[in-house]
């Protein structure tokens, strides 16, 4: 039997936009998702990052009868999600390995009733294989409380995507069990065809009853540019310098200081991120920002849980001394500041998908962001060893997982080697290739928002001038010069 619906959504959602989550309108694409969730259809959504997915569900869960199940791949994504909900006095929880006892036994007492009172959990697609969770599930539908089901970055369904996670794939049982009585809404910013066409396959969303949502990948307010360089230059630092210590000057000068006061900011107050690819070079690059007195912090894995978490919670409150996160890639989806100035690359990321999740950080108000990627052929060789070798990594496992993994490691590289071909390509507009790379046949509108629309002949001149030849790069190649160089 399908859940109980409520049928005066139309009147209750404007309503609960405001009064909830405090919000006086939706964005272009939000109603009309919202109403079709509410509608009981199956939805995926497809939009760029910051559109505002999150919304699609939670304010269905809040209208509806009954609880939402969320499926995120990330433990910060769904604290995040929850510790702004729980603000908004949402009952919104979360089982993960890291929820301490008693919340956990309040949340299983709740599902024992068959009536929960939490509005939306947030678990891991690993719980959702256990038979344990199952079975509470179960006993929710069978009262008729199960509203829906969510599958967040739902890209990490295909070993096509850059993401993939097998325990996603499981994710099939609910369609397998509760058949078309508990819709599912499957969410990502990042899928090519082959992904999406997993995604509805696997979760059994496949059907006539589906309702797709899909907008552009453009994000017409993102600055995107390359700055090539080479391992003889060696000199991404002090462009980086030269260009951040540029925009404090710029904001100290006459033109733009009366406007950075009042709005009540510092002239050192640019929040952003660089991306790094290796511990090592996170903290050392953090710790030599700092000594040019740019207020920079290390974020990666192997830092305690409370230095992340206070990290993170100084640099979003914009303290200074915390202006900039250098970030391995343990930084990443659902990161949701909304004053990111500025994304940086530092060097070249493992696939197109992640570079344009990344990237995506900055500009989440709508405001310039710039994004700058720095790329060195002697970069592309290192990265695709790593990712070579990871795609090795599977072999000989046997049976399905081999397969999965092989398959997996080609769409790596094929996303890598599109990232390479979007670094070195001169001859057109970036946010154009992005569009095409996500297989959109509009072509967006640039307004010299990317390096190659601005200047085209100072850009071909830079990449002359900054790489080093393929001649050279092969030769070290063969020396073996690239191997084994990082370690994440
Ligand atoms: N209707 C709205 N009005 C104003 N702000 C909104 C609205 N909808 C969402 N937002 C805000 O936009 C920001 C981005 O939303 P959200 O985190 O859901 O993005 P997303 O689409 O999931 O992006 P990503 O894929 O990058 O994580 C959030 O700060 C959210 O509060």
């Amino acid at each position: 039997m399908p859940p109980l619906r409520r049928s005066d959504s139309l009147i209750d959602i404007d309503f609960t936009l405001r009064r909830q989550f405090n919000k006086q309108s939706f964005r272009p694409g939000q109603r009309e998702i919202i109403l079709a969730a509410l509608d009981g259809k199956d939805v995926f959504v497809q939009a760029a990052t910051s559109f505002g997915k999150s919304l699609c569900f939670q304010l269905p869960a809040v209208v509806d009868r009954g609880i939402t199940i969320v499926i995120s791949p990330l433990l910060s994504l769904m604290m995040n999600q929850v510790s702004a909900l729980r603000a908004a006095s949402i009952d919104a929880r979360t089982l993960n390995s890291n929820t301490p006892p008693p919340e956990r036994s309040h949340i299983f007492a709740d599902l024992a009733t068959g009536h929960p009172h939490t509005r939306l959990l947030y678990v891991t697609p690993e719980l959702c294989a256990l038979e344990s969770f199952r079975a509470r599930l179960r006993l929710v539908h069978e009262q008729k409380e199960l509203a829906r089901v969510v599958v967040d970055e739902a890209h990490c369904i295909s070993e096509w995507g850059h993401d993939f996670r097998r325990d996603f794939k499981r994710l099939a049982w609910f369609r397998q069990s509760f058949g078309s009585d508990v819709p599912l809404m499957a969410l990502t910013a990042t899928a090519n065809a082959q992904v999406r066409g997993d995604v509805l396959r696997t979760l059994g969303m496949d059907t006539d009853g589906l309702k797709c949502f899909a907008t552009t990948a453009h994000r017409p307010n993102l600055h995107l540019e390359v700055r090539f360089t080479s391992d003889e230059a060696n000199d991404r630092f002090d462009d980086f310098v030269g260009w951040i210590k540029g925009v404090y000057e710029r904001r100290a000068g006459p033109e733009r200081l009366g406007e950075v006061e009042e709005a009540g900011e510092r002239v050192d107050g640019v929040a952003g991120i660089i991306y790094t690819v290796s511990r090592d070079e996170c903290e050392m690059l953090a710790a030599a920002l700092r000594q040019e007195k740019i207020g920079a912090r290390p974020f990666h894995a192997k830092l305690t849980k409370e230095a992340k978490e206070a990290t993170l919670a100084r640099w979003i409150k914009g303290e200074q001394g915390w202006d900039i996160i250098v970030a391995t890639t343990a930084f990443g989806m659902g990161i949701d500041k909304e004053n990111v100035r500025f994304v940086v690359h530092w060097r070249l990321p493992k696939s197109f998908e992640g570079y344009y999740q990344e990237a995506g950080r900055a500009g989440r108000d709508g405001k310039a962001g710039y994004c700058f990627l720095y790329y060195s052929r002697e970069d592309r060789d290192r990265t695709c060893s790593l990712v070579t070798r990871d795609a090795a990594r599977g072999r000989g496992t046997g049976g399905e997982e081999e397969s999965e993994r092989s398959v997996n490691g080609k769409a790596r590289l094929e996303s890598l080697q599109r990232l390479v071909a979007y670094c070195e390509d001169t001859g057109g507009c970036r946010h154009a290739a992005i569009c095409r790379y996500f297989g959109e046949e509009a072509v967006p509108v640039c307004d010299s928002a990317c390096d190659y629309c601005r200047e085209p002949e100072l850009l071909r001149q830079r990449m002359k001038s900054g790489l080093a030849s393929e001649e050279w790069v092969s030769t070290q190649r063969e020396e073996g010069r690239y191997d084994e160089y990082w370690s994440e």
